[in-house]
């Protein structure tokens, strides 16, 4: 159920050329405790007035002149195309209330209406439409968190294959290189067993914050497990269009992070494939670039490896 509050907050338009009728349907909206209430006296302005404010109901009249409540309707069916048209139709003319109704209108009223049954009808449509809202809001925060990281707010996994498969598709017809930068902190598991877990947390969040900063914006960072991070890097025409990022990564992570008042230190070890010299699919780009992860720690840690296949020289080079 959508709270009173709530629904006495909706965005209200009011739309008749008699300005009588429009005074009494504002007097008693205002009545039963509405109190974003706009009123228009041309159909004309209905539509640009709705793309700007997006009203959660719009009580149109449909006798106007210039163009009248059915064109009007069809007209906000074009911006509200697979969404809730929140048109409740007012007419003298029984006749045009099934012509109203197969226009998109939600409901109607018919004049002469009496003040309790205006009342019923904004609420009730009022509550649908709020409901619409809210559910399509969920469907939308639903995909976000499939395709997101819930610590983070970083991609995960699944929206970084889809990334490395546009950045690879970008370099092919560019005829240019793309780069996956395979990222494990280092010491971090000391981190949770000596400041706690929320601490370990904590560092993940600026981890990610730092890395950000440190590539550029078109580029993508992905979170994909515990301490693991994998950068997509695009239109790289020569290997230090890697380096650089890559040096920048390590030098950004190399200042302590102020967590609950301590300065936590970590390090960073990286691996890095470019498409198409180490691999032409996702999988195979993210296991050398791993491969070159698990040489970067081997060698000491804090530092960045390429992946060592002999091709890759002669690519970039
Ligand atoms: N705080 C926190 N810890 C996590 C999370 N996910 C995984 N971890 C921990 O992260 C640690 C990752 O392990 P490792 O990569 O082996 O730790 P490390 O000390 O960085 O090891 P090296 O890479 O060899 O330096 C494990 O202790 C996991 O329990 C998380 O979401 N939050």
């Amino acid at each position: 159920m959508i709270p009173s509050e709530e629904i006495h907050q909706a965005k209200i338009l009011v739309v008749d050329d008699c300005e009588d009728n429009l005074f009494m349907q504002i007097e008693i909206l205002k009545m039963a405790g509405y109190s974003q209430i706009s009123s228009c006296s041309d159909s004309n302005e209905v539509l640009d007035l709705h793309i700007k404010n997006a009203y959660d109901l719009i009580l149109l009249d449909m006798h106007m002149p210039g163009i009248n409540g059915l064109e009007v309707m069809a007209r906000l069916r074009e911006v509200e195309k697979d969404s809730y048209l929140p048109v409740l139709a007012i007419t003298g003319d029984r006749g045009f209330k099934i012509a109203a109704l197969e226009a998109g209108a939600r409901d109607f009223l018919t004049k002469p209406y009496d003040m309790t049954e205006f009342q019923m009808r904004v609420r009730n449509m009022l509550e649908v439409r709020l409901l619409y809202k809210t559910v399509a809001e969920q469907g939308r925060m639903q995909k976000e968190m499939a395709l997101h990281d819930a610590l983070t707010g970083l991609p995960n996994r699944r929206l970084l294959v889809d990334r490395i498969e546009k950045a690879m598709q970008h370099a092919s017809r560019g005829h240019n290189m793309m780069a996956v930068m395979y990222l494990d902190l280092d010491g971090f598991k000391a981190v949770n067993d000596t400041h706690g877990h929320h601490a370990g947390d904590e560092l993940l969040k600026m981890v990610s914050d730092r890395l950000l900063r440190a590539i550029r914006k078109e580029d993508t960072v992905a979170r994909i497990g515990g301490d693991e991070f994998i950068a997509v890097l695009s239109d790289i025409a020569h290997v230090d269009d890697v380096i650089r990022p890559a040096s920048k990564v390590l030098r950004f992570l190399s200042s302590p992070f102020d967590i609950d008042e301590l300065a936590v230190k970590v390090s960073a070890s990286i691996g890095i494939a470019f498409y198409p010299g180490d691999g032409q699919d996702v999988e195979a780009l993210i296991s050398h670039a791993d491969k070159a992860l698990y040489d970067a720690k081997r060698a000491g840690k804090n530092r960045y490896h390429f992946s060592d296949l002999p091709m890759l020289l002669g690519a970039v080079m």
